[in-house]
């Protein structure tokens, strides 16, 4: 397996990088009969397409839906779903002069030492257009799910150092930043803008919220679906560290506070963030994501060549001052593709 692919009775390969013809994915495990409109999971591309706002990277793409294979008459075949998104803006002029050398936080010299080669306009497999072809996907996992009763709700709880402390759903997706909080918000989104105009960038914390899943998903061991959500969230570039329900804290806890007691009516409280031994308790699912500071940023700095020569770098291009606003989307699609695998999972071991 060449690492493209993700899932088993539900899995997606993706293909394409950033400068190429296209991206796109191949969908195996769609329940045949399933109605699936381009429109639909248009509605999904219109959330994390770049050139949106002030915060994000100003390429435009439309990343228009076609579905090529797998459908008839508006339904899922059960064959493998194929979508293509066409690239329509790249400009790869802006690597011409940094064709030789390497972004520090990028992928540009891991790749060379992997591949030893590499097409340097933009980044490659390693560029967050990839995820455009999860989204297509997680829209077609979101309608499986939906017949399941399960909802995904993720959004920006931190970022460029300032925290929601709040959360209201409603506001996320009518605030640039997608926070929880619209004063965090106004907060966030100022932060990014200075950051932008200095031609610099910043991280922040993505949490994701998991309704709807019934007990009883996941392996007792390996295939956890702990393990499987961390694994699908840690193969999104820009993500450092995931944690569930109390997390970290957990260690400053004792055995008597974080424990989650049970009655008669079910669990009294959710540190664990639901999950127990790998396997989904009936509960929420809560986690947070760490997203690292974009590292495309045109602040120079100290880097080699390919031959290893020292120089300075000062990246040009249209890059994303911030990736938590569009990795939302990217985070909520991914967690519909991880439940879609081990709902179907589930039913062929109990067929
Ligand atoms: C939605 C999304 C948008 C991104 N936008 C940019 C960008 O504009 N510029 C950049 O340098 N990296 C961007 N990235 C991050 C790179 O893809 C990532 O830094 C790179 O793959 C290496 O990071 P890693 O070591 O965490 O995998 C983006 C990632 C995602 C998920
Ligand atoms: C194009 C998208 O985001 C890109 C993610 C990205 C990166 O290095 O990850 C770098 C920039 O692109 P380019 O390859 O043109 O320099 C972003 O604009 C997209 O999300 O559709």
């Amino acid at each position: 397996m060449a690492g493209n692919s993700f899932g088993q009775a539900f899995r997606i390969t993706t293909f394409g990088e950033s400068h190429g013809g296209a991206v796109g994915v191949v969908i195996d495990g769609v329940t045949p009969g399933l109605e699936i409109s381009e429109l639909e999971i248009q509605q999904d591309m219109d959330r994390r397409k770049p050139g949106q706002s002030s915060v994000t990277t100003p390429r435009q793409e439309e990343d228009k839906v076609s579905i090529m294979a797998g459908i008839f008459e508006g339904k899922a075949t059960g064959t493998p779903l194929f979508i293509v998104l066409y690239n329509k803006d790249a400009r790869p002029e802006a690597y011409d002069s940094i064709k030789n050398l390497y972004r520090p936080g990028h992928a540009d010299v891991t790749y060379d030492k992997k591949y030893g080669i590499r097409d340097y306009r933009g980044s490659g497999r390693a560029s967050g257009r990839e995820t455009a072809a999860r989204v297509a996907a997680g829209a077609v996992a979101k309608k499986m799910m939906k017949e399941k009763g399960v909802k995904v709700v993720a959004y920006t709880l931190e970022a460029a150092g300032y925290k929601c402390k709040t959360f209201d759903e409603s506001v996320i997706e009518n605030n640039v930043v997608r926070a929880c909080d619209s004063e965090a918000a106004a907060l966030m989104t100022k932060r990014i803008e200075e950051l932008a105009e200095m031609g610099d960038s910043c991280g922040g914390i993505i949490e994701c919220r998991i309704t709807g899943v019934k007990a009883g998903l996941g392996e007792p061991v390996f295939d956890k679906l702990d393990a499987e959500l961390a694994k699908a969230m840690l193969s999104l570039g820009a993500v450092k560290g995931i944690e569930f329900g109390k997390g970290f804290e957990c260690v400053s806890m004792l055995g008597s506070e974080h424990n989650d007691w049970m009655d008669k009516d079910g669990f009294t409280s959710n540190n664990a963030g639901g999950i127990l031994g790998g396997i989904s308790t009936g509960q929420e699912i809560i986690f947070r994501i760490a997203v690292k500071p974009t590292s495309s940023i045109s602040v120079p700095q100290k880097t080699v060549d390919k031959k290893g020569d020292e120089t300075e770098i000062v990246t040009k291009g249209r890059h994303d001052p911030c990736i938590c606003p569009r990795i939302v989307p990217v985070v909520e699609a991914m967690a519909y593709i991880v439940l879609a695998d081990q709902y179907k999972r589930q039913a062929a071991m109990i067929e």
